[in-house]
This record gives structure tokens, C-alpha cells and sequence, in this order.
């Protein structure tokens, strides 16, 4: 369901409006402070806002939270610590009116998409952090919302459980979706647009590589200004027409759309082919050069790959014959490239509701 957002928030002074289109999940990124989190809080109810939050024609701020239909999953769990993990997932089709054993059915299944079955009898303070919020996710998709918002659900969780439950989100939330990060990782793997906030306003939105390849605010250039190159990925390697770049290995596995991501800083600047060479070198074109405080960024056009910016010193520049038009090889290091699954790719591997059971 299309989710068309245009609220005005006077405790900080927030003016947004946005839509995001079915099915389809935004990120809103922005400095601490912008306004991210009060936006959430003017969908979910827990927020003053005056305007409108349209979800099927209906302006959702004229409702009471709990008939929102909304889903949150925030940056702590908070799970009842009296019920066990079954009952604590159980605990939104009950309030939605199932009775105690389906409610409990559809919460055994929502555990078990979420690889957390073997936790049911446990309650929360037996669960690490990470546990726990896979918990609270399958809690929250349990309910059946029509619109999720995570609110930077992986801040507080520890670096190697990150990966696995960003995994799981881009598998199961299969709704209207915003998603609140300062990570980029989310931003490129989870969200089709973009919307950057500053100062309760809406500065940049777009399509999400759009915005991060060529950001307009400072903001996202801050989180961006990276090298972004589409295509498909295998174990290793992504391919972008005739061209393989080879980076650390991918977990959603070979076939799928995705980006390989790498800084400039990453990129050597040769100006023949260097030998004994990283895997990924390729001949380039100069298009652009620009001086940014002691770095030198040389923008170049690769016929497969498009454009890719190293950064170069000052020094290596003045020894280069940097000008618009000049052939040089660029080289980058496997160990620098992430491969990322792109976000709208998985769609056609989301399993339906589990509702059906
Ligand atoms: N309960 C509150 N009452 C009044 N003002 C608040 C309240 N909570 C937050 N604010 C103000 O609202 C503004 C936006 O805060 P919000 O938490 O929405 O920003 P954010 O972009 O989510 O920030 P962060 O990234 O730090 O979480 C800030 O100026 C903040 O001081």
C-alpha cells in the first residue's frame, strides 16, 4: 500500500512530505537531530503532527495508534520480560482478535521463518541482544502491518549478528516500509529511495544509488561518496556488461542483482598497466579532476563500468598528466570491494504472509 506522508511537527519544527509507493522501502537518513525519529513517531501515533499520513485513502493521524496498522522495530527489543518468546510474538494476533491457540500458531510460524523457533519457551533475559531482536521482528510482522518502520534496528546490536538480521529483514518485511540509518550497508541493501532530512526539511530524495553516486546535501555526500557499480553477482565477483569485479565474498549468493562498493581512496592511479596487478584494473578515460582539501579526485569513465573516482595526493597528481581526455588504468584491490544483494532484488524471493496457515 502507497504511504503518502505530508505532516508538520511543532515540537521541532518539521515540515515533510514523501511518499513511499507500495511495497517499496525508504530510508531516511539525516544528522542526529533532523527529525527522523519524530517523523516515525508522527506515523505511529506516539508524536503530535498535524497534516496527513494517507494509507488507503485514510489519514492515519485520525486514528488511535493501536489502529494504525503500523509495525515498529526500534534499536532495543523491549519484549515483555514476563512472557515467553512465543507469547511475547503471540501477543499481536491476540490483541488483533485470534483466538489464544492461533494466535500462538501464527507466532510459532513467524519463529520459525525467523530461524528463532528454538527460543519459544525462553524468555528475553535468557536472549543476547541480537536474539532478542529478531524476536521483536517476527513480534512485529506477526501483527500484520501495513506499513513497518524500523528505527535504526541494528544500532545497538553487535557487528557479526548484523548481517544475518539484515538478511532476514530483506527477506520477510514484504511491505510499505521506512527504514531510519546512519548506515550505508542498510541504505544500499534494504531501501529503493532515499530521503535526506536536515533540520526538520527534506533536502535530497531519490532513488537510492542515484542519490548515493552522486549525492546534492552534504549529508549524504558524507555517508556516500563511494564508487557504485551494478550488476550481477556470483560467490566473488559482480558483472557489469562485459566486466567482472572481483570483491570480499556475498551471503545472499550468486544470480542476484547487486552493487559492488568501494572508496575512492581504494583506487591506484597508474598511468599504464601496472603489473603484477590487483584483479580489478581497468583502462579509464579522465573526465573530471577537482582538488578537495589534500586529496586530488580523478573522475574517469570505464566503457562497462561508467564512472569511477579515485583519490589521489597532490604529489602523485602533479605526476600524473591529470587532464580531461587522458588514459590511465585504474586498479583496486579485492579486499576493498563490498559486495552488497541490492534492495529491490529479493522481492521475488519474500515468502508470503504466514497467515495462510
Ligand atoms: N520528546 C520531545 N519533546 C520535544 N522535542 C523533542 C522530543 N524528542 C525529540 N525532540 C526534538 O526533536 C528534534 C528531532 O529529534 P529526532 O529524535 O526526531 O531526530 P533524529 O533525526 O531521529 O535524531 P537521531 O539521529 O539523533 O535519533 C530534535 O531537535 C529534538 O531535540
Amino acid at each position: 500500500m502507497t504511504l503518502e506522508v505530508d505532516v508538520r511537527i511543532p515540537r521541532a519544527d518539521i515540515e515533510a512530505a514523501f511518499e513511499v509507493a507500495d511495497d517499496d522501502t525508504a530510508a531516511i537518513l539525516g544528522p542526529n537531530g533532523a527529525g527522523k525519529s519524530s517523523i516515525l513517531g508522527a506515523i505511529t501515533g506516539t508524536v503530535a503532527a498535524t497534516g496527513q499520513v494517507l494509507l488507503h485513502g485514510q489519514n492515519l493521524l485520525g486514528l488511535p495508534p493501536h489502529r494504525r496498522r503500523v509495525g515498529l522495530l526500534g534499536q532495543r527489543a523491549l519484549l515483555f520480560p514476563h512472557l515467553s518468546v512465543l507469547d511475547n510474538v503471540a501477543f499481536g494476533p491476540r490483541s488483533a482478535g485470534h483466538s489464544r491457540r492461533r494466535a500462538r500458531a501464527i507466532a510459532g510460524e513467524w519463529l520459525e521463518r525467523l530461524e528463532a523457533s528454538h527460543w519459544a519457551d525462553r524468555r528475553p533475559d535468557q536472549l543476547s541482544g541480537g536474539q532478542q531482536q529478531r524476536v521483536a521482528m517476527a513480534r512485529a510482522l506477526a501483527a500484520e502491518p501495513d506499513v513497518m518502520l524500523l528505527d535504526e534496528p541494528f544500532a545497538a546490536i553487535d557487528a557479526e549478528a548484523i548481517d544475518g538480521l539484515r538478511t532476514l529483514v530483506r527477506r520477510h518485511v514484504n511491505t510499505t516500509c521506512i527504514i531510519v540509518t546512519h548506515d550505508l550497508p542498510d541504505a544500499l541493501t534494504l531501501a529503493d529511495r532515499v530521503i535526506v532530512l536536515d533540520e526538520g526539511r527534506i533536502v535530497e530524495e531519490g532513488r537510492t544509488t542515484e542519490v548515493l553516486t552522486r549525492p546534492r546535501s552534504r549529508f549524504a555526500a558524507r555517508i556516500a561518496g563511494v564508487n557504485l557499480v551494478t550488476g550481477t553477482l556470483a560467490d566473488m565477483t559482480l558483472t557489469c556488461a562485459g566486466t567482472t569485479v572481483t570483491g570480499r565474498p556475498v551471503e545472499d549468493g550468486p544470480g542476484s542483482h547487486g552493487v559492488a562498493v568501494f572508496p575512492p581512496r581504494a583506487v591506484a592511479v597508474y598511468p599504464t598497466r601496472p603489473h603484477g596487478s590487483p584483479r580489478n584494473t581497468w583502462p579509464v578515460e579522465v573526465c573530471t579532476v577537482r582538488s578537495d582539501g589534500p586529496g586530488v579526485f580523478v573522475t574517469a569513465n570505464h566503457p562497462d563500468l561508467g564512472e569511477v573516482t579515485a583519490e589521489v595526493t597532490s604529489s602523485a597528481a602533479a605526476e600524473l598528466d591529470l587532464q580531461v581526455g587522458t588514459h590511465l588504468w585504474f586498479a583496486v584491490k579485492a579486499q576493498e570491494v563490498d559486495l552488497l544483494p541490492r534492495a529491490r532484488q529479493h522481492r521475488a524471493q519474500r515468502r508470503p504472509r504466514p497467515s495462510a496457515i
